[in-house]
């Protein structure tokens, strides 16, 4: 990685949720009340969660905990990646066998809006289907050095099979066929009785070799198995220190206390803003690399929660730019959203800010600063600015962005989403309203309407 460190030896994150609590920012708070009641089930919700791992459950916890299968992802890293050259590595997949991938690789630099490329290989991850993009990427590519990883659970997502078929025609008229084995990867769940896998029949008949997806991981709590890993190893990161993160936020939930567990407060907070019809939850976050983790975090919410009429609406936010676009609404529009902000101590980061050119500018005070300084500014004045208007806001500090502290935010999330989930008494591991739309889309696709 190009920059921060990967050590265990640092505390991944600090959470309060001081300023969301009516006590403490006036009417518009959350009180005290509503904050017991959602401790309570959070509590109830916490024992379900630790019950069934000890019954051997919830294995996107126990995979996330360990370290086991760790050689045999970097051992297929290394292996996707070659002796050869390699410019560009695809990624085929959409929701959550992409948006985790995506957030790892974003700590390291990738995908980083503005940056473009750092260093080769360039990373392009497809988890939108748009004809012209495709079409020009495939046209752009240099397909002798590129190498295409293609993830999907259930092998059998439209988006992701056409374009694994769009890709081995591509190599095909530039006859890279014969090497398709050694240019493409797959990630799919083992092969199931009565079940079809297209990923799997589409790519092994020519000779592409796949690694298993966990059958009892789905997709959008798949980031810390090797669906995120292997892109991550791909991308150069130490994945053993987003275990250790991950772990270290797994190993707080065998804490007595619910209320000394950061996962459970961060769900009891959640749960209380929906018990006082605050149907909006808003994560902003003050660093570009992790924007598009708030977009991992928002599939993750949105279909874990949005059942049954339950759930609020789960809004990615990147600061500071979205003050210029989002605040006035957030500070001054209808008083039903929980914000959650997480910062980064960036003061004393990046370039110097000339005092002579600040002064020119009419920005004296920005003389001697650096850039750092005036994000750590901004975003601190944007929490005090929200409790100062009531509006009830939840910190997140980071002292680094690194791999340890992304695997712990990751761990977080994946476990506060889950315990919001049974305290608010719906499953957060199904999707059965997804289903409709999919298959109405193959119907009128045969029917040729659109
Ligand atoms: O990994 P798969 O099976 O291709 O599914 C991709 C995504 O599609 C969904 O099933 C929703 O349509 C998500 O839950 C999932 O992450």
């Amino acid at each position: 990685m190009a920059h921060g460190h990967s050590g265990k030896d640092h505390k991944a994150y600090d959470q309060s949720i001081e300023l969301a609590l009516a006590s403490r920012v006036g009417g518009k708070g959350l009180p005290d009340t509503a904050i017991d009641a959602a401790f309570a089930a959070v509590g109830t919700a916490l024992g379900r969660v630790n019950k069934e791992v000890a019954a051997g459950g919830l294995p996107f916890i126990t995979v996330a905990a360990g370290a086991d299968d760790l050689p045999a992802i970097r051992e297929a890293a290394a292996r996707f990646l070659g002796n050869g050259p390699v410019t560009d590595i695809v990624f085929l997949g959409t929701g959550g066998s992409s948006l985790g991938a995506q957030a790892l690789a974003q700590i390291g630099f990738n995908q980083v809006a503005g940056l473009g490329r750092v260093d080769a290989p360039r990373l392009h991850f497809f988890d939108n289907l748009d004809p012209f993009t495709f079409d020009v990427t495939l046209a752009r590519l240099p397909l002798a050095t590129t190498r295409v990883l293609a993830v999907s659970k259930s092998g059998g997502t439209g988006e992701t099979l056409v374009q694994t078929i769009a890709v081995i025609t591509a190599l095909d008229k530039a006859g890279l066929r014969p090497r398709i084995s050694e240019l493409v990867l797959g990630i799919s769940e083992p092969r199931r009785e009565g079940k079809a896998n297209g990923l799997r029949d589409l790519l092994e008949p020519e000779g592409v070799s796949f690694l298993d997806h966990d059958t009892g991981i789905g997709g959008r709590y798949s980031v810390l198995s090797n669906v995120g890993l292997l892109p991550a190893a791909i991308a150069g990161l130490d994945i053993a220190a987003i275990r250790a993160g991950a772990k270290s936020v797994i190993d707080t939930l065998a804490a007595e206390d619910v209320r000394e567990i950061p996962a459970a407060t961060g769900a009891a907070v959640n749960v209380a803003a929906a018990l006082e019809g605050k149907g909006i939850t808003v994560l902003m976050a003050y660093t570009d690399r992790l924007e598009r983790f708030t977009k991992w975090w928002i599939q993750l919410w949105a279909e874990s929660l949005g059942k049954d009429g339950r759930g609020s609406q789960p809004v990615g936010a990147l600061g500071p730019v979205d003050q210029h676009s989002q605040q006035q609404l957030y500070l001054d529009g209808p008083d039903d959203k929980l914000f959650s902000v997480i910062t980064l101590d960036v003061k004393g980061a990046g370039p110097a800010i000339d005092a002579d050119l600040a002064a020119r500018a009419g920005q004296a005070g920005f003389g001697g600063k650096h850039v750092g300084d005036l994000v750590a500014a901004q975003g601190l004045a944007m929490i005090d600015t929200f409790a100062s208007n009531g509006r009830p806001v939840r910190q997140i500090r980071l002292s680094r962005l690194d791999e340890f502290s992304v695997g712990a935010l990751l761990a977080h999330f994946l476990l506060e989403t889950v315990l919001a989930g049974y305290a608010l008494g719906v499953d957060p591991f199904d999707q059965p309203a997804v289903e409709e739309a999919k298959i109405l889309a193959k119907q009128y696709l045969a029917e040729g309407k659109g």
